[in-house]
């Protein structure tokens, strides 16, 4: 196997030979210092908007432009969705070793991950009680695997084997842990480094801000992007982004970079359980992001608890979309009930809480409760919704922030030592939103539940008026 350097040497030869054209003032630097694999470095003042690289559409690995798109019909393909589609298209091509047009670049892919996807049972459980564990997903990837791809290489071994006398035989294989292993290695590649691109012909729907509709975004086909899939990210630090032309895709600067900075990407406002799942690292400045879940399970226990629960109402507030599966309460600074409970949660509390007249009069003019203010008795549940969510996890806040060692991980420190690191800190971040949601809500009860007040308000249309401190919804 080539070793670190040589595969970037060959990487940016290959880049060269594809047509990539790239800044001098930049280049490929090794971060596995910094735990972050390759970067990219500025090595001179890049000015805003400067280019930093161009690629040829035709560089990308994706469904359209692998060989195996010419041999299986488009439609046969698209049945798989822009996802698997990919994923069968990055098998092919990485089986394909060296014949295959991207063999530099799946050179410099990695072959290991810290995502949560290839944590063991024991690394999971240091998340405790976070709900990102429920959303790995391995199981239901393996089946969509076994019952969606396997059967296309199955039927189309004679194509993605070509010239193999072992074809048929090695199509059956792919049903083997060891191959289910790899697509999964793929899938979190394409999790952590695609990008969905953007057509070259205009999107046929644009709203008066010149957006694509939201069906046609998500509708767009992944690819795997060389060199722009190199730029690693930080939350807000982000100082470049991908921009999509006609023939090429262009990368460039959204600020001025200084000589030694590194260039940043966007990830996207990931809480750090999100981060941890598609990429396997975080840093601090992804914990403004942070949330913790509320499950509708958990909702649903401490009300049959407290002997409101009640299915009818539940219908109606089905129809008026406030039940999910869960609720998210979020970072604000400085922390209040109104921006970090979710607002759905609160009128579903309320809704539970409110007399059966009350509840009745609301239902025939198809209002709800307003989530800007929490009645006292509101706040008693909340309050012990979060209380139940807290002992959810195994050990305390006190416990966690005590034992927590640096996150990031110096050459001693082993990768199982990191995970678990990281895995405190997440759960830590966690546990600090609920402490942060007890307290308030606690506060609130002192203020609001001494005397006996009118439990509500009702306003001359007969809505039920819950204060108005101008809540804001998140987006
Ligand atoms: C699009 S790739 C960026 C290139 C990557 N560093 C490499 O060597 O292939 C995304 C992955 O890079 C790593 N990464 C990105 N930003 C990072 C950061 N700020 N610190 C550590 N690792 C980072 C994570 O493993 C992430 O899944």
């Amino acid at each position: 196997m080539a070793s670190f350097e040589d595969a970037s040497e060959a990487f940016l030869a290959w880049l060269r030979n594809k047509g990539v054209e790239i800044s001098p003032k930049i280049k490929l630097e090794d971060l596995r210092p910094k735990n972050a694999g390759r970067g990219v470095v500025a090595v001179q003042h890049i000015a805003e908007h400067e280019l930093l690289f161009r690629i040829p559409r035709s560089a990308i690995l994706s469904v359209e432009n692998s060989l195996l798109s010419s041999e299986i019909p488009a439609a046969t393909l698209n049945t798989l969705g822009p996802w698997l589609s990919l994923i069968l298209v990055m098998l092919y091509e990485y089986l394909n070793g060296n014949a295959s047009n991207w063999s530099a670049y799946f050179g410099v892919l990695p072959t290991q991950f810290d995502t949560l996807m290839f944590w063991t049972e024991d690394e999971l459980a240091e998340l405790q009680a976070s709900s990102v564990v429920d959303k790995v997903g391995k199981e239901s990837a393996d089946e969509m695997f076994l019952e969606q791809l396997v059967p296309m290489i199955q039927e189309f071994s004679e194509l993605f084997f070509a010239g193999d006398a072992r074809a048929k035989q090695k199509a059956e294989e792919m049903r083997s842990p060891a191959n289910l292993e790899l697509m999964h290695k793929m899938g979190s590649l394409i999790m952590a480094y695609a990008f969905d691109i953007e057509s070259s012909a205009p999107p046929k729907n644009i709203d008066e801000d010149g957006y694509a509709s939201e069906e046609e975004d998500e509708a767009l086909p992944k690819g795997m992007v060389p060199l722009a899939d190199m730029l690693n990210a930080d939350a807000d630090r982000c100082n470049a982004r991908l921009f999509y032309e006609n023939q090429y895709l262009e990368m460039k600067a959204l600020k001025p970079i200084k000589a030694g900075e590194e260039v940043f990407n966007d990830y996207g406002p990931l809480p750090r359980s999100d981060l941890l799942r598609r990429h396997g690292y975080l840093t601090d400045n992804y914990a403004q992001y942070d949330v913790v879940e509320i499950s509708m399970d958990l909702v649903t226990d401490v009300a049959t608890t407290a002997g409101i629960w009640d299915e009818s109402r539940l219908e109606y507030l089905q129809d008026q979309e406030v039940v999910d599966s869960g609720y998210d309460i979020t970072i604000s600074e400085p922390f209040t009930l109104q921006e970090s409970l979710s607002p759905e949660l609160v009128v579903l509390v309320e809704s539970l809480l409110l007399l059966a007249e009350e509840f009745d009069r609301l239902k025939r003019k198809s209002k709800l409760p307003k989530p800007e203010k929490i009645t006292s008795k509101g706040a008693a549940l909340l309050h012990s919704i979060i209380k139940t969510r807290l002992s959810q996890y195994a050990t305390s806040l006190e416990d966690d922030v005590q034992s927590l060692e640096a996150v990031s991980a110096g050459a001693s420190v082993t990768s199982k030592e990191r995970r678990i690191a990281m895995a405190k800190a997440v759960r830590i971040g966690e546990k600090k939103l609920l402490r942060q949601a007890e307290e308030a809500l606690a506060e609130l009860i002192a203020r609001e539940g001494g005397a006996p007040k009118r439990q509500r308000e009702v306003d001359e249309e007969g809505d039920v008026e819950m204060g108005g401190t101008g809540k804001k919804h998140r987006a």
